[in-house]
């Protein structure tokens, strides 16, 4: 079984552009379990833009699934919040200050020591690492040694291929899961899936653990309600 993770940064992004409680981000995140969510991700990023530090404090209280926090282990304030939160699991991703949003995995062939050193750390405190990769099999190689539990594979690449060529759009995917399998990394994905590509990308990566998926659902739970969003993206997974 794949599980679905919602991402409800967008849920703070239209919050924040109000200065308001509406919508309240806890309610999105109890919501998404009631709506058939298998977890919830939050990505806080320094500046506190869409996701707050605090919001991740109160989110933690009722999630009843799986709770995963992403975010850029280079700030010593994300370190400390995810220690002190304790979710279900870290996804470390390499962000530079002030980015628009994620456009890159690591380089863990570069910055395998750090992310060595780093990934204990939070394993320490007993919580599951996945560090967010480019679906290149040298880069899962290298994250194999890191000590990661699994890779988060960035399918921003995939959704913009796959209105060209689908075929070409999931080769290196498939090529990167199949290398984190025959390593025995678990598998997560995502950046920009969608209704219309999420089908596609798991029934040519079956064993892949979960997706998280923010944006494209937010979008779709606009025009077609917040249960539905949830439950036909749940459909895609089957
Ligand atoms: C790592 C990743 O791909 C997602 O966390 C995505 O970047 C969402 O972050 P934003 O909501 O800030 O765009
Ligand atoms: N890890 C990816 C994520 O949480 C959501 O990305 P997106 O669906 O908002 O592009």
């Amino acid at each position: 079984m794949t599980k679905l993770s919602v991402n409800i940064n967008k849920f703070a992004t239209l919050r924040n552009s109000r200065g308001g409680d509406n919508p309240n981000v806890v309610k999105a995140a109890v919501d998404a379990e009631l709506f058939g969510a298998d977890g919830v991700t939050v990505h806080p990023r320094p500046d506190e833009r869409h996701i707050r530090y605090n919001d991740v404090r109160e989110i933690k209280k009722v999630v009843r699934t799986e709770f995963n926090i992403e975010g850029n282990c280079s700030e010593q304030k994300f370190v400390d919040l995810v220690l002190e939160v304790k979710p279900d699991q870290v996804t470390l991703v390499p962000d530079a200050l002030n980015q628009l949003t994620s456009d890159h995995g690591w380089n863990t062939i570069d910055h395998q020591q750090y992310l060595k050193d780093i990934i204990a750390v939070f394993k320490n405190a007993a919580i599951r690492v996945s560090i967010f990769v480019d679906p290149i099999v040298e880069m899962v190689e290298a994250a194999s040694t890191t000590g990661t539990d699994r890779i988060e594979l960035y399918t921003e690449g995939y959704a913009r291929n796959f209105l060209v060529n689908k075929e070409q759009a999931i080769a290196p995917y498939v090529a990167a899961a199949q290398k984190a399998k025959e390593l025995g990394l678990g598998l997560n994905a995502g950046h920009d899936l969608d209704l219309h590509n999420l089908k596609y990308f798991k029934q040519h990566i079956p064993h892949l653990d979960e997706v998280s998926i923010g944006h494209a659902l937010v979008c779709d739970a606009i025009y077609l309600g917040y249960e539905n969003a949830v439950q036909m993206y749940k459909r895609q997974l089957f």
